[in-house]
């Protein structure tokens, strides 16, 4: 990697082109913050799709078999974004590619540092990150931890990048799951929450067109209100809250649905989720491995 880190020298080739790869990269190149010719998209077969992301955003698809390997050799950061399944064979694809100075950024659910370096046979740099769709408008929130052999500069580098699309905390390593099942997976229970306010406000009769606006207004108030004010969300919820009033006769139902510990279900399993989906990747990475 060169000396002069800024983001916007760096090469970063999107190894696995999906929707996470797609929120990242649009959110670094409308940000200004890295040249769209800077960054190159790499799928296993979808070339379709990275025309697609190269009209949209001006990134440089590589199609052919030796474009690919090009990308990935040459790059200074290579961020893995395929799905966990496909993870274990495509990482082993890297081991004869790789210099040790290329920095290796995953966001892939699961997947531990300790089988990255198993997966490259060698204590590569390598960083675990958990972000989140809303990179795509630059309002991302990622958990991130590195290896040890992760340097410096190429902390700077890995913490620019998701702060370029929204906010990171540095999490130890076995923290990842739980930014996984709070603000990784989050985005869906908040969209679950909104399609039902959108439907009993339609129910209520309201146009789908009124219910989505004043739901998605609420949504966004609700969260800047906890960002800006610095109040606790649970102060937050009691003033809103009249002694027997409407909200209060609302959230008696909500408890008495379980809410509460229905959410806190869901988060613990989302992130056991990820341990065990994290456990099958490093089972395939054992069972691949050349015998002694
Ligand atoms: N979608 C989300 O909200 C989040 C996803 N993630 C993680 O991001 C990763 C990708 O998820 P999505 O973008 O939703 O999936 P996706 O299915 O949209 O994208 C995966 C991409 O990887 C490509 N791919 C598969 N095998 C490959 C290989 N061997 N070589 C090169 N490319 C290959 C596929 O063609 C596809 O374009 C997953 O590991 C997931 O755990 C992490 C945080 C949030
Ligand atoms: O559902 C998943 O597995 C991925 C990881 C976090 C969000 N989506």
């Amino acid at each position: 990697m060169t000396d002069n880190n800024k983001l916007s020298q760096v090469s970063i080739t999107f190894f696995g082109a999906g929707s996470m790869a797609e929120a990242i990269l649009r959110g670094l190149v409308e940000v200004k913050l890295t040249e769209p010719s800077k960054i190159t998209v790499v799928n296993r077969q979808n070339a379709e799709r990275l025309r697609g992301l190269s009209e949209a955003y001006g990134v440089v698809p590589a199609i052919e078999d030796n474009q690919k390997l090009d990308a990935l050799k040459n790059a200074d950061v290579i961020l893995l974004g395929m799905k966990p399944k496909d993870a274990a064979s495509a990482i082993a694809s890297l081991r004869p590619l790789l210099r040790p100075e290329q920095l290796i950024i995953s966001v892939i659910a699961g997947l531990s540092i300790a089988t990255m370096h198993q997966l490259l046979d060698r204590p590569q740099p390598v960083v675990r990150t958990m972000p989140n769709t809303s990179s795509t408008i630059g309002l991302g929130a990622t958990g991130i931890s590195f290896s040890e052999t992760v340097s410096e500069t190429q902390r700077a580098l890995s913490l620019a990048i998701f702060d370029a699309v929204g906010m990171s905390v540095v999490v130890d390593e076995p923290l990842i799951e739980a930014v996984n099942g709070v603000s990784g997976s989050g985005p869906a229970y908040i969209y679950f929450m909104m399609e039902a306010m959108i439907d009993a406000g339609v129910q209520l009769g309201l146009s789908r067109e009124a219910a989505t606006a004043l739901t998605a207004q609420t949504v966004r108030g609700a969260g800047e209100m906890v960002k800006l004010t610095g109040e606790d969300p649970s102060e937050l919820r009691r003033k809103v809250t009249s002694p027997n009033g409407t909200t209060f006769a609302a959230l008696e139902l909500m408890r008495q649905f379980g809410f509460q510990e229905g959410m806190n279900k869901a988060i613990l399993r989302c992130a056991e989720r990820a341990r065990e989906m994290g456990e099958a990747i490093r089972a395939e990475a054992s069972a691949s491995e050349p015998r002694q």
